[in-house]
């Protein structure tokens, strides 16, 4: 289903005290249903800013933003986004911190069931009592994903967030938010500085240029998953995008 998602025109200025910072300039873009998108670019070219108009966390200067045909101004559960670092709340158990957005909203029978199926989703079943000083970083995060998912919204807004994890550990969750993806069929817009990671991931890839920030090019990847960073094709279009970035 095309125009799922619309980005359209959306500019956004910050103010201060010395002057504007011109954070985005005429982005435009459409997001298939389903669809899983990596926002790559050098550091301040408004990815960030980008997401969190999408999530409602900002608001733009201009242009606007349509969920099924529907503009969209303020945060709302059908937009969930998960951060860099995991934001649990340390004094709760995994299980209800994964629980704690739809508590009161689902009976405690389904409540339950929801974050029971979650655990098993992000492989942290047996973490379901303990507490985040408990879990390594790639295990929090997980449970970041699962605290997203469990008000099942339709568009997963994901800003960098396995960029503070060790490599092996950040393989490992690319692995893992692929196959949640596959078997959620979320719509996912993953920001990420990571050339191999865009390529791991994506669908498409948006490369964005700064000052102002703004759409430089999108790229479909026309590579099957799993994808294997070894094969000449995406050795290829890793060094395209190598070169979009210092050109930009
Ligand atoms: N609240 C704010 N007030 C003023 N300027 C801001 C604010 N938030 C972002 N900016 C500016 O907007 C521009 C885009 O920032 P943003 O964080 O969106 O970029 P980014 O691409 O996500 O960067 P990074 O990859 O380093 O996280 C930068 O010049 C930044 O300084």
């Amino acid at each position: 289903m095309a125009n799922f998602l619309e980005i359209q025109g959306i500019t956004k200025h910050f103010n201060l005290s010395n002057g504007q910072v011109e954070a985005l300039e005429d982005i435009h873009f459409d997001v298939t249903k389903g669809e899983l998108i990596c926002l790559i670019g050098t550091s301040g070219c408004g990815k960030t800013t980008l997401l969190r108009i999408i999530a409602g966390l900002e608001r733009q200067t201009s242009g606007r933003i349509l969920l099924e045909g529907i503009a969209i101004g303020a945060t709302g559960r059908e937009r969930g986004m998960i951060f860099q670092e995991a934001r649990l709340f340390p004094w709760l158990t995994l299980e209800d911190n994964i629980g704690f957005g739809i508590k009161g909203r689902v009976d405690k029978k389904l409540l339950r069931t929801i974050v029971r199926g979650l655990l098993e989703m992000v492989g942290l079943s047996d973490f379901a009592k303990a507490t985040p000083n408990q879990l390594s970083g790639g295990m929090a995060q997980r449970a970041a994903i699962a605290r997203a998912l469990a008000a099942d919204p339709q568009v997963l807004l994901l800003d960098e967030p396995f960029a503070a994890l060790d490599v092996q550990t950040r393989t490992k969750l690319q692995t893992d938010l692929l196959k949640i993806w596959q078997s959620t069929r979320k719509t996912c817009i993953h920001v990420t500085h990571d050339i191999d990671e865009a390529l791991i991931l994506g669908q498409r890839i948006i490369v964005m240029h700064p000052s102002p920030g703004r759409i430089h090019e999108i790229i479909s990847v026309p590579f099957p998953y799993p994808r294997c960073s070894d094969e000449p094709d995406f050795i290829a279009l890793k060094k395209k995008l190598r070169d979009l970035f210092i050109s930009v």
